[in-house]
């Protein structure tokens, strides 16, 4: 918990005064749509659909500041380690989330992380979570943290009300379930969850 609410608040006023102009206009677009859906606690799911190198991670680190810069807690993960490192306070999600591991036979599930600890007292408290990578993701871990948020916000709002912006390209690489036809590997995708 200390950890998501101890940035210094001279690094995002810098970040943002530094590179906040440069956005083009879908990227400020999206970056207005989204600190708005925080600020007035609508919250909703976002994602950025846009080929690799159009600036995505740029505008997470730019919503990252914008919103730690206001005291509140953001989270950024990803589902590789190196691209965790891209972000400003990166994790994989298995680590921030406690996901269950055998994502394929995890239905209805939630992650693993108890009340009380700091973890659930992060996830409370969050009001933005960035998720990079997200397309390679299994469906239910979408869902598990979907019943996570919802249980420890005290809120039935998709993702308990807790604004999340999801990146990746569904044309790269879907999650991958060895052994099985590719039927039940698109029926796994992101696409195919009840959010
Ligand atoms: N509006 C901008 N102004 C200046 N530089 C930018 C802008 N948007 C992106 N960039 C730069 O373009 C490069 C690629 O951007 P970025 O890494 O954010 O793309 P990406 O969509 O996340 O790519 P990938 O999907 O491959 O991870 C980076 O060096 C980034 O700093």
């Amino acid at each position: 918990m200390s950890a998501e609410t101890s940035y210094n608040i001279d690094q995002p006023t810098k970040y943002i005064q530094d590179n906040k102009p440069s956005l083009v206009s879908d990227q400020r677009e999206a970056f207005n749509k989204i600190t708005q859906a925080v600020f007035n606690g609508s919250g909703g799911i976002f994602f950025l659909d846009a080929p690799g190198g159009t600036g995505k991670t740029f505008l997470f680190n730019l919503l990252l500041a914008k919103i730690r810069l206001t005291n509140r807690i953001a989270l950024a993960v990803t589902l590789s380690g190196i691209a965790a490192t891209l972000l400003t306070g990166g994790r994989t999600a298995h680590s921030a989330f406690k996901l269950p591991l055998n994502l394929a036979s995890a239905e209805a599930s939630t992650c693993n992380i108890a009340r009380g600890t700091g973890k659930a007292k992060v996830l409370q408290e969050c009001q933005l979570i960035v998720w990079d990578e997200s397309t390679m993701f299994h469906k239910a871990a979408l869902e598990a943290l979907d019943r996570t948020l919802q249980d420890l916000q005290h809120n039935d709002k998709t993702m308990g009300g807790v604004t999340l912006v999801l990146a990746g390209d569904f044309q790269q690489t879907l999650p991958v379930i060895p052994h099985v036809p590719k039927a039940d590997e698109l029926q796994a995708c992101l696409k195919a969850s009840y959010i």
